[in-house]
């Protein structure tokens, strides 16, 4: 290379917007841009004399894309927290001489600032348009809107006045930007929100109100569907009461059957029926003494059972089966539903004066497609546990990002959760990326126009081999798959939208579909909890959608 040629790709590198990582064979780092210096938290010189391996173990590399290269040899992409607390995309291309593996070249991205120019972007485009209704109503505009309305609408002749102002307005917005991120981490402190991951405004506000109320005895009512995270709201709802030292009593009232709730609720005496054995047994109720008293699908209760259930709130007293004394209970009630139990009063399903006991505090948790912004925190917590469980350091190739953003995931967190635990599972290397798990796209769940289907909502654009979403036709059904436990065959990735019978509804539609897909997974899976997991929807809930479907 000529010492000009050398001077062109020198002045290329210092000046481009992008970072550049090169190392070599052995990991150590050849060179890198002057911008990676400040993404990474270490000077140029400091950069040059270290090797990946040093830079991933002392966390400046989260992960070190280039050692990647180096294992696999292929081209990645992924996404990587520097230590300095950038998020940026990294690509990284191995260098081949005579087929040996010579070095590997690495380009970032610093996605940080990209982000933050959306916000701002958002927020001018906001005062812009605040500008314009303010000046369509014709009111008079005050000192600090006027300004605003001067640089917005700035002719040539005022265009220095115009930057002035708009680096103020910059310089504000980071400072509000910076507070409001200030503002998020102390109330994830106050909040001591343990495992659970909360992100989205609406989820925060959730989050807010059930501590606010954990501390009184009121009964909590969670609302939301299958897998939304009723469940793991309640345990931290207890964590935050005053009876967190006590116990914390998860009972699925759809999996306890009628004849049994008495028994397993209220306990029973020595010899109170037969097998009840001499020493008696303290009910569920007894057990959650001093704590938390969760009952999950309470809207899947009979309504005899129902009557027993009220009149222990009512009364506070519990009575032991076979007993004559009573006993106080002492647990805070928290219940769960998935069903719109204000419908179910109308129907006579469920007992209107337990509806007004429990319905004290309803929260509605939405589902994952309503707060998208949730869903990489529960990827990456997913991911590190899965890691963390097999003792192996799987990634998740960039381009998956979008792709998973996009989904609906109708089974919420806990469908998100086991697609992952089946891609981790299928990826035969390191890395998850849309090569690895093509066929898993396929079996997420999305709100297509059956509400029900497993096809992956993909745009048309086949060059990554993944996104495919014509229907099937008669004609060549060759590519539909066996089954409905079984991912889709290769390159199979749309199912035919089922057509609705002349006189039937949407809602007949939908329930025929379910129920036919229900009769076909049962015939093919072992058992309920099979099933549960391959819908991604609770068992209980396959056990009520079974007697009621299939009847
Ligand atoms: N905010 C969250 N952060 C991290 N994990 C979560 C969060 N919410 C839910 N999960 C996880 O998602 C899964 C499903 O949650 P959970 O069992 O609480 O749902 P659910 O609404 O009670 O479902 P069902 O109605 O079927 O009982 C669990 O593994 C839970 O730990």
């Amino acid at each position: 290379m000529s010492e000009l040629d050398r001077q062109i790709l020198k002045t290329i590198i210092d000046t481009a917007h992008d970072h550049y990582f090169v190392v070599n064979a052995d990991g150590q780092v050849m060179d890198v841009s002057p911008g990676a210096a400040a993404v990474y938290g270490m000077t140029r010189e400091e950069l040059c004399a270290a090797n990946v391996h040093e830079l991933e173990a002392s966390g400046v590399l989260k992960p070190s894309i280039s050692l990647e290269v180096l294992r696999t040899g292929r081209t990645l992409q992924m996404m990587q927290l520097t230590a300095t607390g950038r998020r940026v995309v990294a690509q990284a291309h191995p260098v081949f001489v005579a087929g040996k593996l010579e070095c590997v070249v690495s380009r970032s991205m610093d996605l940080t600032d990209i982000q933050l120019l959306q916000q701002e972007y958002a927020v001018l485009q906001q005062r812009f348009s605040d500008h314009l209704r303010r000046n369509s109503r014709g009111g008079e505009l005050s000192g600090v809107s006027q300004a605003e309305g001067d640089w917005a609408t700035a002719g040539a002749g005022q265009s220095v006045q115009a930057t002035e102002q708009y680096a103020q307005s910059q310089a504000e917005l980071r400072q509000r930007e910076q507070s409001a991120r200030e503002q998020a981490e102390c109330e994830d402190a106050a909040l001591e929100l343990g495992e659970l991951q909360v992100r989205s405004p609406v989820m925060r506000e959730i989050a807010l109100l059930l501590k606010r109320v954990a501390p009184t005895n009121a009964t909590v009512l969670m609302l939301g569907e299958s897998g939304v995270g009723k469940t793991a709201f309640a345990h931290q709802l207890h964590r935050w009461s005053q009876r967190a030292d006590g116990p914390f009593i998860e009972v699925n009232c759809g999996a306890i059957p009628e004849s049994l709730f008495e028994s397993e609720m209220f306990g029973y005496q020595a010899g109170a029926f037969t097998g009840a054995g001499n020493r008696g047994k303290a009910g569920l109720m007894e057990q959650a003494e001093g704590g938390t008293l969760f009952l999950d699908e309470i809207g899947e209760l009979p309504l005899a059972t129902q009557t027993k259930l009220l009149k222990v709130i009512q009364d506070g007293m519990i009575t032991r089966l076979g007993d004559t004394t009573t006993r106080r209970a002492d647990f805070r009630l928290v219940v769960a539903t998935n069903q719109d139990l204000a419908a179910r009063v109308e129907q006579g399903q469920f007992r209107l004066d337990l509806y007004y006991r429990i319905n004290v505090l309803p929260v509605s948790l939405p589902p994952l497609r309503e707060r998208r912004e949730d869903i990489p925190a529960l990827i990456e917590q997913h991911l590190s546990r899965l890691n963390q469980r097999h003792g192996r350091r799987k990634l998740l190739d960039a381009s998956l990002w979008p792709i998973l953003m996009r989904q609906d995931w109708l089974g919420n967190i806990r469908e998100l959760e086991n697609w992952l635990e089946r891609a981790w599972l299928s990826a035969p290397s390191d890395v998850i990326d849309s090569d690895s798990v093509k066929t898993l796209l396929n079996t997420c769940s999305t709100n297509n126009a059956n509400g029900l289907g497993n096809s992956f909502g993909f745009s048309n654009d086949k060059s990554n081999g993944i996104g495919v979403t014509e229907s099937f036709t008669t004609a060549d059904n060759s590519h539909r798959p066996n089954s409905l436990s079984e991912p889709a065959a290769e390159g199979a990735v749309a199912m035919p939208i089922p057509k609705l019978g002349p006189n039937e509804t949407l809602k007949e539609g939908l329930a025929r579909i379910e129920a036919q897909w229900l009769r076909e997974m049962a015939a093919e899976l072992p058992s309920t909890y099979a099933i549960a997991k391959r819908a991604g929807i609770s068992q209980p809930s396959v056990v009520r959608k079974l007697k009621n479907k299939l009847r």
